[in-house]
Parts: structure tokens; sequence; C-alpha cells
């Protein structure tokens, strides 16, 4: 689904902070990207969304070379994004809206779309009807990001990128909205890279985790965690075990 093929990616004068970096999610992977403020993770996954190019080497999705964003990946950030004068159910049908507006050119939307404006089946499955009139000031974080979650998978997407996306709520919100994720994932067959700094998140949204260091990354380290996403696992040995492995590996000089 998505490749790195020996990339190296460097900002302007900067050192690089991939070199000859390899890295490959198959369809309907769910990863999570972990590492230390500063090693690259914001970096990857604007690489892998085509808002960043490669130095050398190249990004491919679906066997083809990213030349620019794809309609059909959806990026969710930190801070929601949503415009502050729209209701929640104007934010959450944004994306259609700029969508519909282009047609189905195949750069904005896919050459086969049919335009869709309804978002009432995604405000209910994030449990926000009863915030659709609403507007973002009027409620929790956790709303929030549900309704940035919302206006993405209206778009239907097939890889979904999300950015330390649950970083700035509270920890029941946060674990929370890390299940819906995971029932997201298995109910639109997604595919899903989350970064965060957060070990327990990783833990508990990567079924794969790509453990990124300080720059610039060449082999980064990736740690199988099949239990991810599953109802108790925050409860289970296993979960437990595989924090304490990556609170060692980032501990690591
Ligand atoms: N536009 C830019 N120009 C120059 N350097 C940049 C730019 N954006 C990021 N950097 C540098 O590149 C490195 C990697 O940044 P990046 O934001 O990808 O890291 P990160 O792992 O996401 O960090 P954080 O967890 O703090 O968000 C950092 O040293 C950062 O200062």
């Amino acid at each position: 689904m998505l490749e790195f093929q020996r990339v190296t990616f460097h900002y302007r004068h900067g050192t690089p902070i991939f070199l000859d970096f390899n890295w490959r999610v198959e369809k309907g992977d769910a990863w999570a990207v972990l590492g230390p403020s500063g090693c690259g993770k914001s970096t990857l996954l604007a690489l892998a969304a085509g808002l960043l190019f490669p130095t050398q080497g190249q990004v491919l999705v679906e066997g083809q070379p990213l030349t620019r964003p794809r309609p059909h990946t959806g990026l969710i950030i930190q801070d929601y994004g949503l415009l502050p004068w729209a209701t929640v159910r104007e934010n959450a049908a944004l994306g259609l809206r700029v969508r519909n507006f282009y047609g189905a050119d195949g750069i904005h939307a896919p050459k086969d779309y049919v335009p869709r404006t309804d978002v009432t089946p995604w405000l209910e499955r994030l449990g926000l009807l009863e915030v659709a009139n609403q507007f973002p000031s009027q409620i929790s974080g956790g709303q929030r990001q549900r309704t940035a979650i919302a206006r993405t998978l209206a778009l239907e997407p097939d890889l979904l990128l999300m950015d330390e996306p649950f970083s700035s709520l509270d920890a029941p919100t946060r674990e929370g909205l890390q299940m819906l994720v995971m029932e997201l994932w298995a109910d639109q067959r997604l595919t899903l890279v989350l970064v965060t700094h957060a070990i327990e998140e990783a833990a508990m949204v990567g079924k794969r985790i790509l453990v990124l260091g300080n720059p610039p990354n060449t082999q980064a380290l990736v740690v199988d965690n099949p239990g991810a996403g599953e109802p108790n696992y925050r409860t289970t040995p296993e979960y437990q075990a595989i924090c304490q492995f990556l609170r060692e590996v980032l501990n690591r000089p």
C-alpha cells in the first residue's frame, strides 16, 4: 500500500532526517510510529501524504510514485483544523463540499467519484448527532476530534494518516478515541498510520510499531504487537510487556 524505498530526506540546510530509509506498509495494516520529539515522525507522515518529497529515493502508494496528495489518503492532525464559524455538521461536510466543487477530476476527488453531501451516518457513527448544530467552541476536545475524524472518513479514505491526534485530550477521552479508531479501522478496512510520542498509545493502536530514533533514521526498529485494538488489551500482560520493551528502547542512548 505504502512503501518508502531508499528514502533520504533533509530540510533545506539541515542534516538528513531519513537516510537510505526503507519501510513497507501492507494494505489493511495498523501502524503506530513512535519516537522522541524531533525524530522525524511528522516528516514521515508528510512524506507519506505527498506533502513533502524525498531528496533521494521514492515514496510509493499502491505501486505508484507519489507526486502530490492523493484523494484517497486522509490526514488528521492534532489541532482538528475545524472552522470556528461552522457547525459540527458543516465542518464534517467540508471535505465533501470541497470535493463536490472540483468534481471527479482524479486530483481532488477520485475519477469515479459520485458527489455526496449527507454526513448524517458519520455523525451518528461518531456519536455527534446531538451536537450537530453546535459550533466547535461549544463542544469538548474529544467531540472536536471526532468531528475531524467524521470529516475525513466521509471522504472514504483507504489510507488514514494521523499525526498525534489525541495528544491534547484527557486520558479517558484519549483511550475512548483510540478504541474508536481501531473499530473504524476494522469496519472500514482502512490502512492506518498513527504517529505518537506516547508509548501506551502506540501499544494500543499499532499492530506494528515503527520506532524512530534521533536523526538520521536509517534502519528503524519494527515491533509486532498483534493484540493492539482488542477490547481488553490494555489489561493484559502482553500489553504491559510491549510497553516495558518500548520504554527500554526509547531510553537507550
Ligand atoms: N520546515 C522545517 N524546516 C527545517 N527543519 C524542520 C522543519 N520541520 C521540522 N524540522 C526539523 O526536522 C526534525 C524532525 O521534525 P518532525 O516535526 O518531523 O519531528 P517529530 O518527531 O514529529 O517531532 P515532535 O514529536 O516534536 O512533533 C526536527 O529537528 C525539526 O526541528
